[in-house]
């Protein structure tokens, strides 16, 4: 699908165009690159703008009242061309109206000096009418147009003029920073900045990236974490950590720039609370990526629209933002216990989607998958090549408990060095990193509740406590194992 533009608009509308779908989330800006567009055909003029509470209107004055969608197609035929026609609300009409679906088709037939653009939300065309319209997507600008926005921006904004000036830098940090915004969000992070009262570079850029955080909270399917989670922090994973150091260059801004053999990603999985989650935010940090958080849970349930047009706007979200880390989270959701093959319809259909994407996609986005339910997996996504490599986290040895058991100790400000910490990690064989994290803090607990420092003792009493899912779940983890051992590189 082709991206709306100015000149693209120009083109297809001079090449004889007539009918134009545009699926757009910002409808102001679809109406002013319209408008530019009509002020560069020939003996256009403004377009006329209709909507279903206000009938027509051109230059923002009221021109003809016609609220009703067939009798204002009628009105557009009878018009003297060329004009230029943008319909805002038509997609709410079309669905159950078969006079609206043979107005437009016979619209098609009245002559090439008048063109209609109609604006929709969604992809909602109806298939009666795919063969009448050119679709085109208003898709997120691009950096050109948000360097564009702020040097607009600057010559209205003092503070921001003043904040360029003192440092040259300024400018590409903040597109770095509004990468991924579209322009009602980039006005938006503009009016934050000013009603932060911190008019410097720094608060610029800030608001800017708060006002990332916020558009991708409210897609409901995304989530931007904020994280600084080192790879020091992670216990064990010994294989993980040097794949990860040796990729770090490749993933670095030289590495980026020039687009050559850039990891894919990764997929990991494993036992449930063994580090999946926090080894994908170490990578974020280590490659200093922003991090997009994907929910496939939220994706397949529809809450936030179908999973197909959820799925396709999260890759664009990642791509506008890229270089970032994609965190897929349990990329299993939505594919039953039956398997895979036998769900047909919508598992398969996305998981499709998901890898023609992970196979074509050009922009640096780091795909990291995580997944519980291993033996769910369709074939197609561990199949060689689709993803760099797929590592197995199991259940952590001696010696990663030990690590954990510092990390855990160290964090709540204990120093490890007083406690036995070989025989705590000999005491918590089938701990999962969670599980002694949890141990931990329970002993933390214990002795704040009678006033005195934590003792070995409570380490250990708490560790006696804990039964921990290893032996619950013995049969399935001993099953994940066998699974995992032949299709996966141990973490
Ligand atoms: N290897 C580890 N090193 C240090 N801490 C760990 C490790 N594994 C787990 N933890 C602790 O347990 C918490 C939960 O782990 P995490 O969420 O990463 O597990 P997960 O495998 O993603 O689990 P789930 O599948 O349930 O989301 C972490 O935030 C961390 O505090």
């Amino acid at each position: 699908m082709e991206n709306l533009t100015v000149t693209g608009l120009v083109r297809l509308i001079g090449a004889g165009a007539t009918m134009i779908y545009v699926k757009t989330g910002n409808e102001r800006h679809t109406e002013q690159i319209v408008s530019q567009a009509a002020g560069r055909l020939r003996g256009v003029g403004a377009p006329y703008v209709w909507t279903c509470t206000g009938g027509f209107s051109r230059n923002g004055e009221v021109v003809e009242g016609i609220t009703d969608p067939v009798a204002s197609l009628d009105y557009a035929v009878a018009q003297e061309g060329p004009l230029l026609f943008l319909f805002k609300d038509f997609p709410w009409f079309w669905g159950d109206n078969p006079y609206l679906i043979r107005a437009l088709k016979e619209f098609a037939l009245c002559g090439k000096a008048k063109a209609i653009i109609v604006i929709g939300q969604d992809e909602g065309l109806p298939p009666t009418l795919r063969e009448e319209f050119v679709v085109l997507h208003q898709g997120l600008p691009s950096m050109d147009e948000i360097r564009a926005f702020f040097a607009q921006a600057a010559a209205r904004d003092v503070h921001l003029a003043k904040a360029c000036r003192e440092r040259p830098g300024l400018m590409d940090d903040l597109v770095v920073a509004a990468q991924g915004l579209d322009f009602t969000d980039l006005e938006r992070g503009m009016r934050t900045a000013r009603a932060s009262g911190e008019t410097g570079g720094d608060g610029f850029v800030r608001a800017m990236f708060e006002t990332k955080q916020a558009s991708i909270r409210t897609s409901g399917i995304m989530e931007y974490v904020v994280n600084d989670v080192t790879p020091g922090q992670v216990g064990g994973m010994e294989n993980l950590k040097q794949w990860l150091a040796r990729r770090e260059q490749a993933f670095s801004l030289e590495g980026i720039s020039s687009g050559e053999n850039l990891p894919k990603g990764v997929l990991m999985m494993g036992i449930a609370g063994c580090g999946k989650s926090l080894f994908v935010k170490a990578i974020a940090a280590t490659w200093r990526l922003p991090l997009i958080r994907l929910d496939m849970a939220s994706v397949y349930d529809g809450t936030f629209g179908s999973p197909e047009s959820s799925l396709r706007k999260a890759f664009r979200t990642a791509e506008a933002m890229a270089p970032c880390v994609l965190w897929i989270d349990e990329i299993e959701s939505g594919i039953s216990t039956q398997g895979f093959k036998a769900e047909g319809g919508a598992a398969s259909r996305i998981l499709g989607s998901f890898l023609t994407w992970m196979q074509e996609k050009r922009a640096p986005v780091f795909v990291a998958a995580t997944a519980n339910a291993i033996e769910m997996l369709p074939a197609e996504i561990i199949r060689k090549g689709r993803f760099d490599e797929i590592f197995y986290i199991g259940l952590p040895d001696a010696k990663a408990r030990e690590e954990i058991f510092r990390i855990h100790l160290a964090r709540r400000r204990v120093a490890p060095e007083t406690f036995d910490v070989p025989l705590l990690a000999g005491s918590t064989k089938g701990f999962s990193g969670t599980e002694i994290e949890q141990a931990v803090l329970s002993a933390v607990f214990e002795a704040q509740a009678e006033g005195r420092s934590m003792t070995q003792q409570d380490l250990m009493a708490a560790v006696s406590r804990t039964v921990p899912l290893s032996v619950t779940m013995a049969e399935q983890i001993k099953k994940i194992e066998a699974w995992a051992f032949k299709r996966a590189v141990p973490a």
